[in-house]
């Protein structure tokens, strides 16, 4: 397999879908369009979030990170029937066949009590976080980023909708009450002789609807580029998000826009630091081919889903024990 080096997917400035009239949010939308036909992945611009915010954020997660191994699991997240909180290195396998991931990880997600009768009544990733005692900003910190985050991802798909030639309010049931995770990610440097296959994050698609995702300046993130059959680098670009689709997309669009593998491969010799939201929707939202992705006399690839069912499937398939 070869890596390509050139910087290949495209940077969208997606302000207009904020602020602009509706000329104009056609216009990000077609760009959005295009990105997903033919990667599934784009850098965006524009987007409105706080520089300071994302710079309170990776420093919540170095702190976090730092912290003696016995506060870490402490929190660990075996103790969240939700998933919140802290999962060690090479707890996940993201590429099946491959050693487990090495990343260590702090999973959040919005705030719902252990008595909310979702959470009584068993809604997938659904309750309360685990919070560090000892890093008394790191809660604030994370949930604010929360919030701008799942404002961002709604609007995005709200521009997916648009793209795809429907009401810009198509997904609005599903961004009813949207589940989102926030996830934290420490990547040791690659091991000078590492097992076969071992890497940071194994290859893999993301399971819910977009990720909206911050690498810090290191590098090491590689998408698959289906025209050239090889990895292509999505190195860090200042002030930018890198967005991907995730296999709702390529359920709701019939493949047409691609749920794309990537992986990382931390080389740089430094702890590497990320942070993936993952805009996941309704958790008992339908999710079903959308008519208008099907071609004369072509059937949906995929059968009709919940959210929450997908993304108990992709937790059990990539954790030894899970949802
Ligand atoms: O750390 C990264 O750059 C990517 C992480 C990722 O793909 C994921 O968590 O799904
Ligand atoms: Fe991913």
């Amino acid at each position: 397999m070869t890596t390509f080096h050139s910087p290949q997917l495209p940077l969208i400035d997606v302000q207009a879908l904020r602020r602009g009239n509706a000329a104009e949010r056609q216009a990000v939308a077609a760009r959005l369009g295009r990105a997903c036909e033919t990667h599934g992945f784009f850098y965006i611009t524009g987007h409105g979030i706080d520089p300071a915010l994302v710079d309170a954020v990776f420093g919540a997660s170095r702190a976090f990170f730092d912290l003696p191994e016995a506060s870490k699991t402490a929190l660990d997240k075996r103790h969240s029937p939700c998933n919140r909180g802290y999962e060690p290195l090479r707890a996940q396998t993201l590429e099946a066949g491959a050693p487990p991931d090495l990343k260590e990880s702090f999973y959040i997600g919005a705030e719902v009590p252990a008595d909310d009768p979702r959470v009584l009544a068993g809604r997938f990733n659904t309750g309360p976080n685990q919070w560090p005692a000892e890093l008394p900003d790191f809660a604030p910190v994370a949930q604010a980023y929360y919030e701008a985050a799942y404002a961002l991802g709604a609007d995005l798909v709200r521009g997916m909708a648009l793209s795809l030639r429907l009401p810009e309010d198509f997904f609005e049931a599903y961004l009813q009450d949207a589940a989102a995770t926030l996830r934290l990610l420490h990547y040791p440097t690659q091991p000078a002789q590492p097992a076969p296959g071992e890497k940071g994050c194994g290859a893999h698609t993301d399971f819910g609807g977009l990720t909206l995702l911050l690498q810090d300046a290191l590098g090491g993130l590689q998408v698959w580029d289906r025209q050239h059959q090889g990895w292509i680098d999505a190195p860090p670009v200042p002030g930018s998000f890198v967005v991907n689709i995730g296999d709702l997309f390529a359920r709701w669009t019939n493949d047409r826009y691609v749920s794309t593998l990537h992986r990382v491969i931390n080389r740089s010799g430094q702890r590497r630091y990320s942070v993936p939201f993952f805009f996941t929707g309704n958790p008992l939202h339908e999710v079903r081919c959308i008519p208008t992705c099907l071609a004369p006399g072509e059937a949906p690839r995929y059968p009709v889903t919940t959210v929450e069912e997908h993304q108990r499937a992709c937790y059990r398939r990539t954790y030894v024990a899970a949802a």
